[in-house]
């Protein structure tokens, strides 16, 4: 059976494949980029016009009471929950991940007074890194000190000095994902806290921050969760560290009575203390759309799928002599795989371009990386093996050598 034959017919045995139909997905684009911008869930647009034209338009300011605006960063935290493992009231939907990070590292740093050190793992997203730099400038040497080392030196580096492990589940280059219970465990026995960076993990695989012992999180809403371009993000802290540090993000909206106005800032209890300021309403109501999506659904269900569709367009690379320059770089071993597939290739740029030119969008990273993002909710079997034929066209022909496929965009 040729690749499209049984594209068609994994397809047809799909038990998610009734939910693409839920997604206004152009007809004549593969989208493969889910782990960058989600595609749009057919029930945000009616959302999004339903919130601006009724709730803004007609109800107006009484919409924070009458429509429940100023409850939303913590209801849709608590419908984020249970996708990643977490009991009621340790999620809060707000900011973006840096800004969280900031809050929880800071966090972080307050729970070990005695440790300074944020280790991280070299080559995560860099702005992880970047907010632990901002705080080590305005506490100083002495407070916060951040260190990087590769994965295998991970365990070597975790010693007494170190207050908080920060790490990103799923690599965004490689697609590589780590072994959250071994991690944490890790840290727990030096005396570390551990921050896991879900960005490219939640909507896609199952992930059991209460069960693995991780004591904080962070994550976005605009990649496999679906809820538009700069939705908000979210931040999960254990339970057991509620009440103890005051972030320092203190806004209004983490404040026990912001309507109080109060001269002093005074912590709201528990989660509702990592907000900061106002909510984007309009955002988040898309995010809060989005996730209805996943009612009923079971994690695994996702991660079976998502493992199918990286393995069968493993595998036809694989196959395929025409992509043997092609350099996998994504594990083959399913444990260790995130929801993308990455391929290396001195030509990466151009070749993305080719593709993105041809229908089948992806994307690029620096230098060398090709993307194909697979979104277990609306990709298909066929979706990947339309993509395996254009690559291989795009290879053979040499087409990427074309000089319109290198310009570079601002954003890639
Ligand atoms: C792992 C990871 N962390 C953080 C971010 C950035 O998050 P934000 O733009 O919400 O701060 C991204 C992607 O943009 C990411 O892939
Ligand atoms: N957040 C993004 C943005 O604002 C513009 C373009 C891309 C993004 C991304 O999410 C990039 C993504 N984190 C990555 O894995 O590379």
């Amino acid at each position: 059976m040729n690749r499209r034959d049984e594209a068609t017919r994994l397809d047809s045995h799909d038990p998610l494949r009734a939910m693409r139909d839920a997604f206004a997905l152009p007809q004549d684009r593969v989208y493969l980029d889910g782990n960058s911008l989600g595609a749009l869930p057919r029930c945000v647009s009616e959302r999004v016009r339903a919130v601006v034209d009724q709730q803004w338009g007609r109800d107006l300011i009484t919409s924070w009471n009458v429509h429940g605006w100023v409850n939303l960063p913590l209801s849709v935290g608590e419908k984020i929950a249970p996708l990643i493992g977490a009991a009621p009231g340790q999620v809060v939907c707000c900011d973006s991940i840096s800004v969280n990070l900031f809050k929880l590292l800071a966090t972080a740093l307050g729970l070990r007074p005695s440790r300074r050190v944020v280790l991280t793992c070299a080559g995560d997203f860099p702005t992880d890194a970047y907010m632990g730099q901002g705080l080590h400038s305005l506490l100083g040497a002495e407070r916060c000190e951040m260190r990087a080392v590769g994965v295998g030196e991970l365990a070597d580096a975790l010693d007494e000095t170190v207050a908080v492990l920060m790490m990103t589940e799923v690599d965004f280059r490689s697609g590589r994902r780590h072994d959250m219970r071994e991690l944490t465990a890790a840290a727990h026995a030096c005396g570390a806290l551990v921050l896991w960076d879900l960005a490219h993990s939640a909507g896609a695989l199952p992930v059991d921050l209460d069960d693995c012992g991780v004591d904080m999180a962070v994550g976005c809403g605009y990649k496999f969760l679906n809820g538009g371009p700069g939705a908000p993000a979210f931040l999960y802290l254990a339970q057991r560290h509620h009440n103890q540090v005051t972030q320092p993000l203190s806004g209004w909206f983490g404040h026990a009575a912001p309507f109080a106005f109060d001269p002093d800032y005074r912590a709201a209890p528990g989660i509702s203390a990592y907000q900061a300021g106002t909510p984007g309403v309009i955002g988040m109501q898309a995010l809060d759309a989005a996730l209805d999506l996943f009612t009923g659904l079971e994690p695994a269900s996702l991660r079976r799928k998502s493992l199918a569709l990286t393995g069968f367009f493993m595998e036809g690379v694989a196959a395929d002599p025409a992509l043997a320059a092609m350099e996998v770089l994504t594990p083959t071993e399913e444990a260790r795989r995130g929801s993308q597939v990455s391929l290396r290739h001195p030509e990466a740029h151009a070749i993305a371009q080719c593709l993105i030119a041809a229908g089948v969008i992806v994307d690029f990273r620096d230098p060398d990386i090709v993307r194909f993002g697979f979104a277990p909710l609306y990709n298909s079997f066929t979706d990947a093996a339309i993509a395996l034929q254009c690559l291989s066209t795009v290879l053979s022909a040499g087409a990427y050598a074309n000089e319109r496929y290198r310009q570079r965009a601002q954003v890639t």
